[in-house]
């Protein structure tokens, strides 16, 4: 990329919540840094074309430099022509007492039709972050009906789970988050996810000591901190009547800022990527794994500590996306 040529960067369902907070970032260079000019392609469908152009209005009002224009469209081909880097958040969210996987069928047909789309119109090294639920799999069809890009192109968001995790550990500790350091988020974004922090620590003044010590709660790690993390996503959900929103987007210029820059030397990230059969989980998922960054390319880390106790959890989750993998497949093919 020349110097000061701006990348394009399509979000999909930029008239919903999630994008509402998540153009601003971008366009405030909070993504792809303060240098990098960007043009943004925004896809949402027909009905909500006259609240996109609102939101176009305020782009303008942004008045923001990095800015070099915008595309407003429901047409995939032009969302998805020449981009650099792909935010797919437009989908349906679930309401209260619904699982993810429930939106598979009327949101997994959206993410074969932007795969085709991508693997035709997009850069071959497009960088592609699924935000739509049930996002692993979105990502996998996704992937799967863009043969032409590479796998490790397609990613699925779990950094919000991460995100929630670790303030949630730092809170307990009554620490900032930021000394909060490599939780991993293993498999699913869905309530079969193993939040791990077996291999996690906290940064203090000169040292650094492990969650598990500095926390001295076994009881309350492999059981309430758990299930918190777990059903986080519903408990907003029942609290605000509709889906996480604000911290999604936050979560997901996390995701795609450390893609971009990479990680930090001895520090790791979650993402949902394609499994290449390490820690036993099978071939061919879209799986979150601990995985450090650097020159845009993710590898995971390999070597941490797998007791029984996180074995069994890894296997539950690697089980649910199987079958979500199925019945995906089904409906693609219907
Ligand atoms: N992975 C994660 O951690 C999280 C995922 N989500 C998921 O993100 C998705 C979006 O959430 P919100 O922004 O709150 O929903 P929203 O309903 O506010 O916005 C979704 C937007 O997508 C648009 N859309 C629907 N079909 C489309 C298509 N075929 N092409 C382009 N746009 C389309 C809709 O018109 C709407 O503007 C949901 O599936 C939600 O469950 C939400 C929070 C966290
Ligand atoms: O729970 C939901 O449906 C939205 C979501 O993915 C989250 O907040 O983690």
């Amino acid at each position: 990329m020349a110097e000061g040529e701006p990348i394009r960067v399509v979000v999909t369902g930029a008239a919903g919540q999630i994008a509402y907070s998540l153009i601003s970032m971008i366009a405030n260079g909070d993504v792809f840094g303060k240098e990098q000019s960007v043009i943004l392609h925004l896809l949402d469908i027909p009905p909500a074309m006259g609240v996109l152009e609102g939101v176009c209005m305020e782009i303008d009002d942004l008045a923001l430099p990095l800015v070099k224009g915008y595309v407003k469209t429901t047409e995939p081909e032009l969302a998805f022509k020449d981009v650099d880097a792909a935010f797919l958040v437009g989908a349906m969210p679930r309401r209260e007492g619904m699982e993810r996987k429930d939106l598979l069928s009327a949101n997994v047909k959206i993410f074969k039709v932007q795969g085709e789309a991508l693997n035709k119109y997009a850069k071959k090294d497009v960088k592609v972050l699924v935000v739509g639920n049930p996002a692993n799999t979105n990502a996998l069809i996704c992937s799967f009906y863009a043969p032409s890009i590479p796998k490790e192109n397609f990613t699925a968001m779990t950094r919000l789970d991460q995100n929630r995790a670790q303030s949630a550990i730092a809170k307990r500790l009554g620490l900032c988050v930021s000394n909060v350091k490599n939780v991993t988020i293993w498999g699913n974004h869905s309530s079969t996810q193993f939040p791990d922090v077996f291999n996690a620590s906290v940064k203090l003044p000169g040292s650094s000591k492990s969650v598990y010590d500095s926390i001295n709660d076994s009881q309350w790690l492999e059981s309430d901190f758990i299930k918190t993390i777990q059903t986080r996503g519903a408990a907003v959900i029942q609290a605000r009547k509709m889906s996480s929103a604000m911290s999604a987007a936050k979560a997901a210029v996390d995701h795609m800022r450390d893609w971009w820059s990479g990680t930090s030397e001895g520090s790791w990230v979650s993402m949902g990527v394609i499994s290449d059969g390490s820690y036993g989980v099978p071939q061919g998922l879209i799986y979150s794994l601990p995985v450090s960054i650097s020159n845009k390319q993710w590898k995971i880390v390999q070597g941490l500590k797998i007791t029984d106790f996180a074995k069994n959890k890894l296997d539950l989750t690697a089980k649910e996306l199987l079958e979500e993998k199925e019945e995906a497949m089904a409906v693609c093919n219907a």
